[in-house]
């Protein structure tokens, strides 16, 4: 008797759509394929196109072709040196065991000459193997990081790092409109020879996280170069590497000459992929933070972008091509006449917490290149630009479903059916990635998927040619768009983590076995730790791609008329 089980909205839904809730019961196979992530080499630096190239209408090349410029017109890591006025003093707490055994916590004095040998040899005693995220599990594999590590809690350290300098520096050009910036300390690395990090995104901790810091203590160290990728571009960051003491290579002091070490640091946006190259001699030690901001949505949200446009000003030194470009489109009385929406896929991923999505956080929170086509778009064009995010299916079935004997079921209760070969068209169809509503619907949406509420709504889905939106919605979106920029460069990742269900806990004894692996699919997540490693495993938060749907205006109205300017 599973069939009446099955509420019937659901079980039509069900034609259509993944049913893990039903995999999880035995009554189906799953058919999410647990395929291999496939790592990157370390020198593997460019992410790899693997989508269709889209075949976009001969007017709307130009658009994407100017997206390269809207990554080079704002910088996705901040990077730079300083020199300290004082020593810095680690203080190694010593673990209970030790204590017990008439340890003595061990203070590190780290001055001008950087960190001696004594001091290193008590970082290695203190120190343990770095694991790291893969999927959902904590690893530690020296074949990906092979690196110690010391955890926040485990040391203290008298000296304020990062410095306010450059606190002021990371916040006014990746925050500008946070009105505080924190960073919180998440432990000491320490890569000897042969010690790296392969390509990773940070595990974000929370939907305040924007970046991450990295300050590394002055020792003498070559190779370990931080390279951070952002849509094909590399920055190469030695901090402090390469062979020299780092206290010469601070400028000559006269008569006083400061008693601090030069540290160096960068900070990048955490989506970014980024990897730390092999350490050819001496040791790398750095201090790692994830750089959180708090305030920055409440201060720029709502639909005021003109605060948000005097923030990014600065950083832009000149109009976008890419608004140009749609500019000319604009002004062209062929183009689109009736008005349309314009996708548009953001260049960074956004981390949020799946049972938090919140759409309230934007414009606020965007990040380099994404906020400046946000304020150019909305305060220089006047348009309006909704925030949507942006889903990934994977599979190619996307845990899609089909059973003969539920089709003869809805046969027999007058539901759709559906053959075996419109589900296989649909399977091919369905691979790709989908618009949401809004992230609050689409929160319901997944949520009452895997309760079998089944009264979300349905998302668009975006063929392989980036330009169309597939299924009708259940509860249509506002806009449908027939123009998308950038699809194609920057959906490349698949993901390949699962979620398990927050509320494990909260539900009823008897459902706890067919809940307890119910795990969120690939195909419906709100995108995606992707094929890369995270810093950290983690089921709590996770990276968002984001749409911006642009609402292009008719001919003839006075939208229009601000838009293509004078
Ligand atoms: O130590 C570094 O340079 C960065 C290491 C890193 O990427 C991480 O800890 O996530
Ligand atoms: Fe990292």
């Amino acid at each position: 008797m599973l069939a009446p089980a099955i509420p019937s909205r659901l079980a039509s839904r069900a034609n259509r759509w993944a049913r893990p809730a039903l995999a999880a019961r035995g009554l189906v196979a799953s058919r999410h394929s647990d395929s291999a992530p496939e790592q990157p080499s370390t020198r593997h630096v460019a992410a790899k196109a693997s989508a269709t190239p889209r075949e976009a209408p001969r007017a709307e090349q130009g658009l994407d072709a100017k997206l390269g410029d809207v990554a080079a017109a704002s910088p996705f890591f901040v990077a730079g040196s300083q020199q300290l006025q004082r020593a810095i003093q680690v203080v190694l707490i010593a673990g209970r065991e030790r204590a017990s055994g008439g340890a003595q916590a061990h203070v590190l004095t780290i001055g001008k000459d950087g960190v001696s040998k004594d001091d290193l040899e008590a970082l290695l005693q203190a120190a343990e193997p770095a694991p790291f995220g893969r999927d959902s599990e904590l690893v530690i594999d020296p074949s990906y990081r092979k690196a110690l590590q010391i955890k926040a809690g485990a040391f203290v350290l008298d000296t304020i790092l990062p410095t306010r300098e450059m606190l002021a520096d990371i916040a006014s050009l990746m925050q500008p409109s946070a009105p505080q910036i924190f960073a919180q300390l998440h432990k000491i690395n320490i890569y000897g020879p042969g010690g790296m990090f392969k390509a990773h995104a940070d595990t974000p901790y929370g939907n305040s996280q924007f970046g991450s810091l990295v300050v590394t203590l002055p020792s003498v160290f070559e190779g370990g170069e931080l390279l951070v990728q952002h849509t094909g571009q590399t920055a190469t960051l030695p901090l402090g590497g390469g062979g020299a003491p780092a206290a010469d290579q601070a400028p000559a002091g006269p008569e006083q000459a400061p008693a601090g070490p030069v540290v160096h640091f960068a900070a990048f946006f955490s989506d970014c992929i980024h990897e730390v190259l092999p350490v050819t001699s001496g040791h790398r030690v750095t201090l790692t933070y994830n750089l959180l901001a708090v305030g920055a949505a409440q201060r720029s949200g709502g639909h005021g972008s003109a605060p948000l446009l005097s923030t990014v000003r600065p950083l832009a030194g000149g109009g976008l091509p890419l608004v140009s470009q749609l500019r000319t489109l604009l002004g062209d009385a062929s183009w689109h006449p009736e008005g349309t929406t314009m996708g548009y896929v953001l260049q960074h991923k956004y981390a949020t917490s799946l049972w938090e999505l919140n759409d309230r956080m934007f414009p606020g929170v965007l990040k380099g290149g994404d906020r400046l086509l946000y304020a150019e778009l909305s305060q220089g064009l006047g348009l309006k630009v909704r925030v949507v995010p942006i889903h990934q299916n994977l599979d190619g079935d996307g845990g899609l479903y089909w059973s003969e004997w539920e089709e003869k079921w809805n046969a027999e209760n007058g539901e759709p059916v559906r053959t075996h070969e419109e589900f296989l068209a649909d399977v091919a169809r369905f691979k790709g990635w989908f618009v949401g509503h809004s992230f609050e619907s689409d929160q319901e949406f997944l949520e009452s998927y895997f309760d079998g509420r089944g009264d979300g709504g349905w998302p668009h889905w975006v063929g392989d040619s980036g330009a169309e939106l597939m299924r009708p919605a259940m509860r249509p979106a506002k806009e449908v768009a027939s123009v998308w920029v950038g699809l194609t460069p920057t959906l490349t990742r698949p993901s390949s983590v699962s979620y398990r269900r927050r509320y494990e806990s909260d539900v009823e004894e008897d459902d706890w076995e067919e809940r307890e692996d119910n795990v969120l699919p690939k195909s419906a997540m709100a995108i995606n730790q992707s094929r890369w490693s995270g810093n950290e495993p983690s089921f709590e938060t996770v990276y968002s791609s984001v749409a911006f749907l642009v609402k292009l205006p008719a001919w003839g109205t006075p939208e229009r008329e601000r838009a293509k300017g004078a």
